[in-house]
Parts: structure tokens; C-alpha cells; sequence
């Protein structure tokens, strides 16, 4: 992949065995993410729990972190990010964590080294806020939520 940019990854003590964010396969839009629990986790049908992933992450300014769901999880498991995409600031350096949250009607496993979301980075565009009177008119104007048909 070209346009490469370097993030720094530190693991948490006591994460040592835990896998670094990896690219699966060489088009990969992102890296999974381990869990670094000590012990089994379990999520009960529609329980939400914050999985620490081992790493502490320094990525460049301009650019974010984003925690994305595996799809594979969601399909077979229905589990998901409850806050999807979770943002990771590029001055952030506590822990990557994952909400991770069971709309599936069984209860859910996560082991040690589990790989239960992918992290993306992307570019950040910083806006300045113009505070003004009126916007320039437009043919939509107001109309939104469905406005345009189904
Ligand atoms: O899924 C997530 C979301 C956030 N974070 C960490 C990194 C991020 O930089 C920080 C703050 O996240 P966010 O801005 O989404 O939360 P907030 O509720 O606005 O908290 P804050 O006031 O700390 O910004 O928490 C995670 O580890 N995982
Ligand atoms: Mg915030």
C-alpha cells in the first residue's frame, strides 16, 4: 500500500503476548484489534462491555483512529461496536478500548487475543467555525429525512 504514514504502538504491561494491530491481507482497510482480557469475557444477549486491546497508539496530527465492527462477528454473532466508529484522537494515550455490545440472542465469549474490531486511520480536516446570520439558499432548503422520495 503506498502513502504509508507511522504509528507508534506501545503495549500496556502485562500485554506483552497480546498481537500488534495487523493488516490481514495486503488491500486491508484496517487492523484488527486483540483483546487483552485476563480471563473469558461474556457478553449476555444485549449486553455492552469496554474491552482493552493492550495497545497505546501515537499517530500523527491531522490524522484519527477509527474502531470499526468485523463484519464476521456481526453476521455470525451479532456483535458489534455500540459506538461505531469510536474515535481515537491523535493526542490520546491512555488504552485502545472497544465498546463492544451482543444484539445476538446468545451469549458471546471473547478469549485473550481475540481479534473483536479493526482500527482504520483517516485523515482529519480541522474546520473553522464562521459564526453567521443566514445560509445561501439552496433547492432542498429544510427538506431532509426522506425529503427527496423513497
Ligand atoms: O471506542 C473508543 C472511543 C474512544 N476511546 C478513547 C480514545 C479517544 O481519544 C478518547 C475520547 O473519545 P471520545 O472523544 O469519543 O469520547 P468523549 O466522550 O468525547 O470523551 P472525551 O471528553 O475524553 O473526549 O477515548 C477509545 O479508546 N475507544
Ligand atoms: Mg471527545
Amino acid at each position: 500500500m503506498c502513502n504509508k504514514i507511522k504509528i507508534i504502538v506501545c503495549k500496556v504491561e502485562g500485554a506483552e503476548d497480546i498481537p500488534l494491530p495487523q493488516y490481514m491481507t495486503s488491500g486491508a482497510a484496517g487492523m484488527d484489534l486483540a483483546a487483552n482480557v485476563s480471563e473469558i469475557t461474556y457478553l449476555e444477549a444485549g449486553e455492552f462491555k469496554v474491552i482493552p486491546c493492550g495497545i497505546k497508539i501515537e499517530i500523527p496530527t491531522g490524522f484519527e483512529a477509527q474502531i470499526r465492527p468485523r463484519s464476521g462477528l456481526a453476521v455470525n454473532h451479532g456483535i458489534t461496536v455500540l459506538n461505531s466508529p469510536g474515535t481515537i484522537d491523535c493526542d490520546y494515550r491512555g488504552e485502545v478500548k472497544v465498546i463492544l455490545i451482543n444484539h445476538g440472542k446468545q451469549k458471546f465469549a471473547i478469549k485473550r487475543g481475540d481479534r473483536i474490531a479493526q482500527l482504520v486511520i483517516a485523515k482529519v480536516v480541522e474546520a473553522e467555525i464562521c459564526q453567521g446570520r443566514n445560509l445561501c439558499e439552496t433547492e432542498r432548503g429544510n427538506g431532509g429525512f426522506g425529503h427527496t422520495g423513497m
